[in-house]
């Protein structure tokens, strides 16, 4: 009975102290519920068995533990309460009781240790954070003496307080339980209004190490749990009685400043300890204070109520007493994102070392969990006692990896160095978002890809990557990308002492260098090879894979690189100074050979070119030179020719097209024949006298083309035939001409002439038709040739050959054409409904938006409108600058990159087309190959006057 009592008047007092220090006190039924629910195994620590009769529990148990015990067997002749839910006040009180336990008696009886496993013993880990530990590794001075004085004081003040008591049996001395502690401390310190406050103070000592846990299981809880301070653990402390006048006097001075310091970090302590317990541990309470923590720290402030809400049940304490301590490396795993709360952390790079120092309020690793890439850095600790706030990745994936901020900036030495945004992921992949690169320096660029956007898988190009391989040489020209792919492929050429980790590293790296020479070889095919440094390069690397067996894995990629290289080097030997012709007249340019259709072959840089340039008197010279000659030279050598005998400042070279507008080069421009118009002319002038250019007599006239009778022709077969001959000059286009064409003929010194041909072509097609049409007096010969240019244009479109298809619509189209009405009134509506429907298609309105829905969905082969493409990259180059506050804008590479990647997807399969029953295949292939053109619009209408004069109005 008394015992009973006893228990139920202890009951009482906790409850008692449980209000009074604003504590929510669960009710019987909840306390019954959780011991019910915590777990199997808990429960059964607390089933009624044989040996576990009330008395026998409240022997064993704490008051607190035997109370709800006592309970808990009344509670289970009652099954239905089984239906509460446990709350996180519940589990706490649940602790309790399995702490009490093993702290009075061990295992209480009829329990098998396993089932008694603590749930608040966590291991020692920066991962799982402990609240009973300290968060130093020595507690500073101040606290020291802080700890000094309030037991001095302590042990004055209430003697029975810090006594000797027995623990499982074991004897611990002078320790005291956290309520008396609390008790003693609101009595002493008038600053102190409440408990919770005073236990934040003592949690304070507790985190540096000056108080401890008895057995180190427990934060400060102002609860039976015993503490004791480290002065008594190390026998610091007088062993026995009261302390020496001298000391109580220093103690007493010491004193008000200690309560009022401790006062201050009771509550970051008191959190703190919030935020290093498993989430499950947190209560209501508590996780509303850390969230009223989290309102104020800048990195979250992005982010929603309700997101933060979430993270204060996951975000992780963590403290690294040691400077020098490494937090990760470059190349791990990323499995945390982290906010520094206090100190500083350094960022370091291979091969570079410290990069950047980042302070408190600082956030990082977050590039890694979401781009799910490697640790782009190593970090270090800079100081002693840095504390951080951390969100491990499967919570981060959970709640922040589609919400994350929108702009992520790296710096180094101070300066941006990439500029990293959110982007949506392309379907099918497990997050909608991911960091993708907005603008960076090109050597950070170029690490960022190595680092984190290789090596993990070697199929497939990621778009990053693509991107950076087709636009590079606007940012970083080849002979700078070779130089840094070979530094870091021989950044081990110093480093004797490596460790297994280096050598790992430097080895991963090494393999990443490889594939992007893999990668890069796929991308940009035979331009990587043009430059003399990269086939050294890849030589250099094949004899390293050769001669390192750690790079094994590596050699069928190396051989696959050095195949195709070979291939490049023989077909440039067999192809070697190719001769070309212009010819006057808006001819076709043409291999010298005579040989009119060059088949797959490819204009190079050093091939020659055979051209006329004119003086003002249309007397002109005949100059053969190399494709990448510069205007200067080629003005300078013509003026020669010309006797002209004027300095080369006073001279230009220009271009007079055949309507008499003029176009002067630039000195560096290089292509120059190739990029005349149709039947432009190329002029050596003076400067002063350029308006006396005018344009020669037959420029304004048709050449004679093949004189045949087109109706004769197949017009199946001349699409088909149109089509292949077109396929092959849009197969010799590279990818890179687009790039040189639209940043100008000067900027990279590099020839468009295969782009120039194509373009010329589609004008070619174009002013063909006009001509015909213009051309062709009889009116029902001209209906019968516009019925066969429609029917062309639905075969070529059939082909996919848009650019072909752009050509006839607009050559119908054009005014010379489109006003000769009796022609057209008796063109079957069948016809000109179609005709309608393909003007319908070439609409520029809404920037293409009918051609671009219709070519959307075509799949490979195809040719497309180039044209269009040149616009897009125009727009692109026009509307966005290069270079943004010093770092290469790579949102506009990405955007040329887009349209380079169209013309690599238009040729992605072979043209394989099924040819139409041959009728007369050869005269066919000749006439398409040199069509008789007219380009000059005023010569073209004042034709088509004359051949369907303008009808009289009555
Ligand atoms: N200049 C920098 N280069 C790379 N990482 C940096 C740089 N500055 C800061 N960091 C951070 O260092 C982190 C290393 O891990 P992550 O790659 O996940 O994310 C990286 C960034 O958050």
């Amino acid at each position: 009975m008394l015992a009973g009592h006893l228990l139920r008047q202890r009951e009482r007092e906790h409850r008692q102290f449980r209000r009074r220090s604003g504590q929510v006190v669960a009710s019987d039924e909840a306390v019954l519920c959780v011991l019910l629910r915590y777990s199997d195994k808990d429960k059964q620590l607390f089933e009624p068995t044989a040996t576990t009769t009330p008395t026998a529990i409240t022997t064993t148990m704490g008051a607190g533990a035997t109370s709800a015990a006592v309970k808990l067997r009344r509670r289970v002749q009652r099954p239905q309460s089984t239906a509460f839910e446990m709350s996180n006040k519940n589990k706490e009180l649940m602790n309790d009781i399995i702490t009490n336990c093993k702290l009075k008696n061990g295992f209480g009886p009829g329990v098998q240790p396993a089932a008694a496993t603590s749930p608040t013993k966590r291991p020692l880990s920066p991962d799982h954070p402990n609240p009973a530990l300290p968060i130093t590794e020595t507690p500073s001075p101040a606290m020291n003496r802080m700890g000094w004085a309030l037991r001095t004081l302590l042990v004055v003040d209430n003697s029975s307080c810090l006594k000797d008591r027995k623990v499982s049996g074991k004897l611990i001395r002078k320790c005291a339980p956290g309520t008396e502690l609390v008790d003693w401390l609101v009595n002493l310190a008038p600053i102190v209004h409440t408990r919770a406050q005073a236990a934040g103070m003592w949690q304070a000592l507790l985190e540096e190490g000056v108080l401890t846990h008895v057995n180190k299981e427990q934060p400060f809880k102002d609860k039976c749990f015993l503490y004791r301070f480290r002065l008594d653990e190390e026998g610091g402390a007088p062993a026995a009685g009261l302390p020496a006048a001298e000391d109580l006097s220093a103690a007493n001075e010491h004193i008000r400043e200690a309560l009022s310091a401790l006062f201050q970090r009771g509550p970051d302590a008191t959190l703190r300890m919030i935020l290093r317990k498993p989430s499950h541990e947190r209560t209501p309470e508590e996780l509303e204070l850390v969230f009223e923590e989290l309102v104020h720290i800048a990195a979250l402030s992005h982010l929603s109520t309700s997101i933060k809400r979430e993270l204060s049940s996951i975000i992780v304490f963590e403290a690294h007493a040691q400077a020098g301590t490494i937090l990760f490396n470059q190349g791990d795993e990323g499995r945390s994102w982290y906010i520094l709360l206090k100190g500083s952390v350094d960022v370091v790079i291979h091969g570079k070392g410290t990069v950047a120092t980042l302070k408190t309020g600082d956030d990082f690793g977050k590039l890694a969990l979401i781009n799910d890439a490697p640790r782009a850095a190593t970090i270090v600790l800079k100081e002693n006692n840095c504390h951080l706030l951390r969100v491990d990745k499967e919570h981060f994936n959970r709640i922040l990896r589609d919400v994350e901020a929108n702009t992520l900036r790296l710096q180094e030495h101070g300066k941006d160095v990439l500029v990293l945004e959110r982007v949506a992921k392309q379907r099918g992949q497990h997050s909608a978002f991911k960091y993708t690169v907005m603008s960076g320096t090109p050597n950070k660029m170029l690490e960022h890809l190595l680092e984190t956007r290789l090596g993990q898988t070697v199929s497939g190009m990621d778009p990053f990557l693509d991107d950076f391989l087709l636009t590079h040489i606007v940012f970083m020209p080849v002979v700078q990308l070779v130089d840094e792919l070979a530094n870091y492929f021989h950044c081990d050429a110093h480093d004797e002492a490596q460790t297994p980790e280096d050598r790992e590293y430097i080895i991963n790296f090494k393999k990443r260098v490889i594939q992007f020479m893999q990668k890069w070889v796929m991308a940009v095919r035979h331009a990587a090879f043009e430059e003399p440094s990269v086939c050294d390069f890849i030589e250099d690397l094949a004899a390293e894979v050769e001669a390192d067996p750690d790079l094994n894995e590596e050699t069928s990629i190396i051989h696959n690189v050095l195949t195709q290289m070979a291939r490049y080097q023989e077909d440039r030997n067999q192809n070697a100074g190719q001769k070309w012709k212009l010819p006057t007249n808006g001819q076709p340019i043409c291999l010298f050979s005579g040989n009119a259709t060059p088949s797959k072959t490819v204009i190079r840089p050093d091939d020659d070119i055979i051209f006329r340039v004119y003086c003002a008197d249309h007397t002109y010279c005949t100059l053969r030179f190399p494709m990448h000659t510069t205007a200067e030279l080629i003005k300078a050598c013509a003026a020669d020719k010309l006797q002209l005998n004027r300095g080369p400042d006073d001279l230009c070279l220009v271009e007079v097209k055949s309507n008499g507008e003029r176009s002067v080069f630039k000195d560096n421009d290089v292509s120059i024949p190739t990029g005349l118009t149709l039947n432009g002319r190329l002029f050596v002038s003076v400067k002063d006298h350029l308006d006396a250019l005018t344009q020669l007599p037959e420029q304004e006239c048709a050449i004679d083309g093949v004189d045949i009778d087109l109706e004769l022709l197949s017009t199946k077969e001349l699409a088909y035939h149109i089509t292949i001959f077109e396929w092959d000059l849009f197969w010799a286009v590279h990818e890179y001409e687009l790039l040189y064409h639209t940043f100008g003929r000067h900027h990279f010194g590099k020839i468009t002439a295969n782009l120039d041909v194509f373009l010329r072509r589609f004008n070619e097609v174009q002013y063909w038709i006009v001509a015909e049409l213009v051309s062709t007096p009889s009116l029902s010969k001209r209906v019968g040739l516009v019925r066969k240019f429609i029917k062309l244009a639905a075969y070529c479109k059939e082909y996919q050959n848009l650019n072909a298809f752009f050509a006839i619509v607009m050559g119908l189209s054009n005014m010379a054409v489109s006003r000769m009405h009796q022609t057209w009134e008796k063109i079957p509506s069948k016809f000109r409904k179609i005709f309608q429907e393909f003007e319908a298609l070439i609409d520029p309105s809404r920037n293409h938006r009918a051609y671009r829905v219709f070519v959307g969905k075509l799949q490979p082969p195809l040719i497309p409108f180039m044209p269009l493409l040149l616009k897009d990259m125009t727009f692109a180059h026009e509307g966005n600058k290069t270079s943004l506050d010093g770092l290469v804008n790579f949102e506009k590479m990405h955007m040329m990159a887009q349209t380079m990647r169209t013309i690599r997807f238009c040729r992605s399969r072979n043209l394989g087309l099924e040819p139409p029953s041959p009728k007369s295949e050869g005269e066919v292939r000749s006439y398409i190959s040199c069509f008789r053109v007219i380009d000059n619009q005023r010569v073209l209408t004042a034709m088509s006057q004359k051949v369907e004069p303008t009808r009289k109005l009555n």
